[in-house]
Parts: C-alpha cells; sequence; structure tokens
C-alpha cells in the first residue's frame, strides 16, 4: 500500500535458541499512532528492537525475515542510518548527562561524526525543542545540563534528540512507565502533535494509555501478533479469546 511506512514481512527474533518473536507480518502506515500490548515477556520490546535494528545489538540476538522502511528491507541498509531513522525512546529519560540541553538535541550528530555549522545546529535546536513541547520551558537554558529538567522534560528532551535526526518513524518503549501523571499527560498531549508529521509506535502496558493515544493497537502473546485493530475495535469487540482475555484483566 503507498502509504505504509513501515513493514514487518515473516519477521522473527531470537536470543539464541529461544525464539520471541514468531513469524509477524504487518504493516503501518504513515502519521498512525500504533500502540503494542501484551503480558510481560511477549516480546513487545524484541520486536520493536528489531525495527531499528537495536535488536542485533544483543550478544546472541539473531533475527530473520524482512522489515521494509517505505519499501527497503532496514536489513540491507547501514545500521547506523537506520538508527537514525528510526529514531527510539526508552522507558527511563536518557539525557546524557554530561552535555547540555543544546549538545543532547544534537547528540546524534555529534555522535555520528556529521558535521553541522552552528548556525544550522541553532536551527535543528529550535525546531526539535519546538516539536517536543519543550522549547518555551528551556530556551532560556539551553547550555544548562539535561539532567536538571524534570523526568518529563527529560523524556521531551529525549523525543527532542530522536526528531532532531529528521526520522520517518519514532519508536517508543514505555515512554511514560516512569513519569508521574502530570508529565505523562504532556508526553501523551505530545503523541497528538507528532502524529502531524511522524508514525509513532509505542510498547505500553497502560490500556488506558493505549485507548487515549492510538489509532491502531498490536496485541501480542508469546512472540506471536495475534490481533492488529482499529484500537476503539479492539478494546470492544476483540476478535480473539487472548485478546479479550487480556483486555479484561484475566492476565497481565
Ligand atoms: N537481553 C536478553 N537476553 C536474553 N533473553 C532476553 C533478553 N531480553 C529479553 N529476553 C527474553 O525475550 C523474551 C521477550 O522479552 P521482551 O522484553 O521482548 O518482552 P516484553 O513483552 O517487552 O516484556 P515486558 O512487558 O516485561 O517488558 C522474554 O522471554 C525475555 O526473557
Amino acid at each position: 500500500m503507498e502509504n505504509t511506512i513501515v513493514r514487518a514481512e515473516n519477521y522473527n527474533a531470537y536470543f539464541g535458541d529461544n525464539h520471541v518473536v514468531k513469524d509477524v507480518n504487518i504493516s503501518i502506515n504513515k502519521n498512525e499512532v500504533i500502540a503494542v500490548m501484551g503480558p510481560s515477556g511477549c516480546g513487545k520490546t524484541t520486536f520493536l528492537r528489531g525495527i531499528n535494528r537495536m535488536h542485533e545489538l544483543i550478544p546472541n540476538a539473531t533475527a530473520k525475515g524482512k522489515i521494509l522502511l517505505e519499501g527497503e528491507n532496514v536489513y540491507d541498509m547501514n545500521a547506523i542510518y537506520v538508527r537514525a531513522k528510526i529514531g527510539m525512546v526508552f522507558q527511563r529519560p536518557n539525557p546524557f548527562p554530561n552535555l547540555s540541553i543544546y549538545d543532547n538535541v544534537v547528540a546524534g550528530y555529534l555522535l555520528n561524526g556529521i558535521k553541522v555549522s552552528k548556525a544550522d545546529k541553532d536551527v535543528i535546536v529550535e525546531r526539535s525543542l519546538t516539536s517536543a513541547a519543550l522549547w518555551k520551558e528551556v530556551k532560556d537554558s539551553l547550555h544548562k545540563k539535561g539532567t536538571f529538567l524534570s523526568g518529563g522534560q527529560q523524556q521531551r528532551l529525549c523525543i527532542a534528540r530522536a526528531i532532531a535526526m529528521q526520522p520517518e518513524l519514532i519508536l517508543f518503549d514505555e515512554p511514560t512507565s516512569a513519569l508521574d501523571p502530570i508529565s505523562t499527560s504532556s508526553v501523551e498531549a505530545l503523541f497528538h502533535e507528532l502524529k502531524e508529521n511522524y508514525t509513532l509506535i509505542i510498547v505500553t502496558h497502560n490500556m488506558q494509555q493505549a485507548a487515549r493515544v492510538s489509532d491502531r493497537t498490536a496485541f501480542f502473546y508469546m512472540g506471536e501478533l495475534v490481533e492488529f485493530d482499529d484500537t476503539k475495535q479492539m478494546f470492544t469487540a476483540p476478535a480473539d479469546q487472548r485478546t479479550q482475555n487480556y483486555i479484561t484483566g484475566r492476565f497481565s
């Protein structure tokens, strides 16, 4: 489909002999917000890390199948390029502790040895922090350390750092589970804004969050993608008994 941005074709992931993601096929459209849900250990994070080739960084981790980004298999592309084009935001905000807010935003360029003029960096920093709804709060303290910010602000700084690389897609691994309710709502509000320009895939344990922020939801169980549907449909009339059991709290 022309509108597809990323698609997994028979994607499998392993840790040694442990087959943790099983033959996943899924197509995600541009500007969609996708929630990925499922019980602990069902392979959500492993699947997410396969999309931007972070899975292979773990010793003994292997993968089979394809992840197509705009039709091109990421496994045929340069892994560093893939990780810039598919940004990732983790559970705990992880700004570089020794870098200023400003340098944190452009860290992807610094780390990859991409030379950018001061004037261009200024533009990237303002644009990325504005997109991450953080500019107004930090514009007068850009040269303070990123760790001086609150948890929610640090998470938005990490989102700005991903945006700075002009990604096609942003992956979020339980991005609000370490945040207080106010910071959580500021990050959720940001998802609605980011959707204008980006595609978001969000692993979450929080069903209310999935219902609030996502267009479609993928339900994983024991490494399989059991169901992928419109979020409202999934929460009101799931097709599979295992999804039904999960959303009614019969297992966590
Ligand atoms: N670094 C690793 N080395 C070996 N096995 C791992 C590693 N990370 C995860 N696993 C195993 O892979 C399986 C899937 O784990 P994964 O973290 O993808 O699940 P998850 O659905 O994201 O779980 P959670 O919701 O608890 O974060 C689990 O059995 C887990 O024990």
